[in-house]
C-alpha cells in the first residue's frame, strides 16, 4: 500500500504577476514530504524503457510479460493480473487505451514502430479530457503556445498524430485540444528516473506543474514507481515559495539560462543567476 497523499502546498499568484506558484502551507523541515500523489495524471514510461520496466508500476523487473495484444507494454508478475487478465474481463485497465494506439501504430507503420514518448503522453492526458475538471484544469495550464506554434517544434504535426492515432475523430475542437495539451505538456512535465537515476519516463500533473523554478531550489521532485514525491531540501517558511529544478544546475549560469529560455520560456532571476559570480583567481604558473 502507497502511503496517503499529501498536500503541504497552496497555490497562489505570483506577486505582479498573471502566472502561480506552489506556496508552503505549514513550516517544512529539510527532508520532509511537501506533496504526495500516488495517481498523477501521467506517469509513463519512454519508449526506450518499455521492455525493462513494468507499464503499471514503472519498476523494473528481471521477468516482465508482454501485453498480449499489443505486445509493446510489459507487465511484472505483480501488476500482470490487472493489466493483462483485465482486458479479456472487460474491466477498464490503465493499459487499455494506449493498447490500442500501440497496435494502431503497429498496423500503420510496422512492427517495432512507437510514436514518440510526448505524443504517447499527450494521448494518454488526452483520453482523459471527459473525466470531470481535467480538460479545464489543463487548459488554464501556462502552455506558451504563441512561442511553441511555428517555432520548429512540430507540435501542429504531433496534435495530429495524438488525435489519429488515439482512434478519436479529427474534428477541428480535438485537434486544437490536444495542440493546446502538447504545448502545456512540454512546459509542464517532469522527467521520471528510477532508482539509480536512468530517466525511464515523464510525468505529468496540473498541481505538480504549479511550481517554479529556482537553480538553488528549496525542494526536489521525485517518483517512486508512479508516486510523485515532492520532499523539501532546505527548511521552508510557512508562505514561502516551493521551488525545483527543471534541469542540471551544475552546468554554468550561461547554459542553464538558455536552456530554461529554450525551453521553458523565461529568463531566471533566482540567487543563482543574479548573486555576481565569484571571480575567478588567478594561479601564477608553477605555484
Ligand atoms: C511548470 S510551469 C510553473 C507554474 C507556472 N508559473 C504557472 O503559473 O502555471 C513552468 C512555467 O512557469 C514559469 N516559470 C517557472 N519558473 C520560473 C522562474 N524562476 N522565473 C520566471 N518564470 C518561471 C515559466 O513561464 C515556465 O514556462
Amino acid at each position: 500500500m502507497p502511503p496517503p497523499d499529501l498536500n503541504k502546498t497552496r497555490t497562489r499568484t505570483l506577486p505582479n504577476s498573471t502566472q502561480n506558484g506552489l506556496f508552503a502551507s505549514v513550516p517544512l523541515s529539510p527532508q520532509t514530504p511537501i506533496l504526495r500523489l500516488s495517481q498523477p495524471l501521467l506517469a509513463l514510461l519512454q519508449n526506450s524503457a518499455l521492455e525493462t520496466h513494468c507499464s503499471n508500476c514503472l519498476l523494473p523487473a528481471p521477468l516482465l510479460l508482454p501485453c498480449r495484444l499489443c505486445e509493446a507494454a510489459h507487465f511484472c508478475e505483480g501488476c500482470k493480473e490487472g493489466h493483462i487478465v483485465s482486458r479479456r474481463r472487460g474491466m477498464a485497465g490503465r493499459h487499455d487505451a494506449e493498447c490500442a494506439t500501440f497496435m494502431r501504430v503497429t498496423q500503420e507503420r510496422g512492427e517495432g514502430e512507437r510514436l514518440p514518448t510526448p505524443v504517447r503522453g499527450a494521448a494518454h492526458v488526452l483520453a482523459r479530457f471527459g473525466e470531470e475538471g481535467v480538460r479545464d484544469r489543463v487548459r488554464g495550464m501556462v502552455g506558451w503556445r504563441d512561442k511553441q506554434l511555428g517555432g520548429g517544434k512540430g507540435v501542429e504535426l504531433q496534435a495530429k498524430a495524438v488525435v489519429h492515432y488515439s482512434g478519436m475523430e479529427m474534428s477541428r475542437g480535438r485537434l486544437e485540444d490536444a495542440l493546446e495539451l502538447l504545448c502545456v505538456m512540454n512546459v509542464n512535465s517532469f522527467r521520471i528516473t528510477d532508482a539509480g537515476g536512468d530517466e525511464i519516463g515523464i510525468g505529468f500533473d496540473p498541481l505538480l506543474g504549479m511550481a517554479n523554478h529556482s537553480c538553488a531550489p528549496n525542494a526536489s521532485l521525485e517518483f517512486d514507481g508512479r508516486c510523485a514525491v515532492l520532499t523539501a531540501l532546505k527548511h521552508i517558511e510557512e508562505g514561502e515559495e516551493v521551488t525545483i529544478s527543471y534541469i542540471d544546475t551544475t552546468q554554468p549560469r550561461a547554459a542553464r539560462q538558455a536552456f530554461l529560455q529554450e525551453h521553458y520560456y523565461f529568463t531566471c532571476t533566482c540567487p543563482a543567476c543574479t548573486t555576481p559570480s565569484t571571480p575567478s583567481i588567478a594561479v601564477e604558473p608553477g605555484s
